[in-house]
């Protein structure tokens, strides 16, 4: 394949992976656009397509479709926030702009604001991944008094390692009234200790039963139990990070387990190499990750 080659967005593949999200996954929630669904590489039209299509399918499905509309520039923003309201989209996220980056929290609360009023009807979640954007203003202190600012406040999609901050939105979080979701999929058990209200990360679109063991055993107070399965996802994420993981090498792992084509990533992402899929494929297999027994669904958000 030529590295100019750019591929175009397989649409009727969308239908079949919510299908299949639910049958074999557990996972009824979806968050579009994002870093897995390499949001910011789709043109804006792209991105509303792709958005569309994911409400379209998910009617009676899914319990949420999440639509990530954090772009560069603030007009690009609220025309995708207005559009995912048009479509009906149970919520939207954004996250902050990195190229002229916020000096502040105020600036940042400013654009967020300012997106959250195009679509001021639908709940809205700031999406913190500091190690993308390289804005590194907490989101504790970005919590703080947020709703003042944004009426549609619903909550954020932490996805930082900084537990410290994490537990610190927990601890304001008095009326349990934001939800808080956490996404470093490795370390979701220390965050659930802490209090996550929830989960959204690349690992559920092949992970997403042996997760909802886990989930299971955390409200049953297994602690042990919910341990020894964090620990089992822990030893799969630790190796393929070795290997060189990121969403290319995400996108092999969901063609690998679902067998629904993904296709290669956009540039500058580069494709997964074979080694990395065939040696991803022996460790899910020693790990008895390929088998799906029957289970609940959890509150769990899988990103496309
Ligand atoms: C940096 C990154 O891609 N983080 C992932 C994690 O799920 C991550 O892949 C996983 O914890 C393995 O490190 C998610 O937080 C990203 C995500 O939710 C998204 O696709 O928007």
């Amino acid at each position: 394949e030529s590295l100019t080659h750019w591929r175009e967005i397989n649409f009727p593949v969308i239908g079949q992976y919510v299908d299949y999200l639910v049958k074999e996954q557990g996972v009824k929630n979806i968050f579009v656009n994002g870093t897995t669904g390499e949001g910011l590489s789709l043109s804006i039209s792209e991105r509303r397509q792709v958005a569309e299509e994911w409400v379209r399918q998910g009617k009676n499905k899914l319990d949420q479709v999440v639509i990530h509309v954090g772009a560069l520039n603030l007009k690009e923003s609220q025309e995708l926030a207005q559009h995912a309201a048009e479509i009906g989209a149970d919520g939207i996220a954004v996250i902050a702009p990195f190229f002229f980056k916020s000096q502040n929290k105020d600036a940042l609360i400013s654009f967020l604001r300012e997106v959250a009023a195009a679509a001021p009807a639908l709940p809205f979640y700031y999406y913190h991944i500091p190690s993308l954007t390289g804005v590194k203003i907490r989101a504790e202190e970005l919590l703080d008094g947020i709703q003042d600012k944004i009426p549609s406040f619903q909550g954020l999609k932490f996805s930082d390692t900084d537990l410290l901050d994490f537990g610190q939105c927990v601890d304001q979080n008095h009326q349990r009234q934001f939800a808080l979701l956490f996404g470093v999929d490795e370390q979701l058990l220390s965050a659930l200790v802490l209090g996550a209200t929830g989960a959204v990360g690349s690992t559920y679109n092949y992970l997403g039963k042996k997760t909802n063991q886990m989930l299971e055993a955390f409200e049953q107070k297994d602690l042990a139990s919910a341990l020894s399965y964090q620990f089992r996802i822990q030893r799969f994420i630790n190796y393929v990070i070795k290997l060189g993981f990121g969403v290319s090498q995400t996108k092999a792992i969901m063609t690998l387990v679902s067998g629904i084509p993904m296709g290669p990533p956009r540039l500058p992402l580069q494709k997964a190499t074979q080694e990395f899929t065939a040696n991803a494929e022996a460790k899910l297999k020693s790990l008895n990750f390929l088998s799906f027994p029957g289970l609940k669904d959890g509150n769990m958000e899988a990103c496309s």
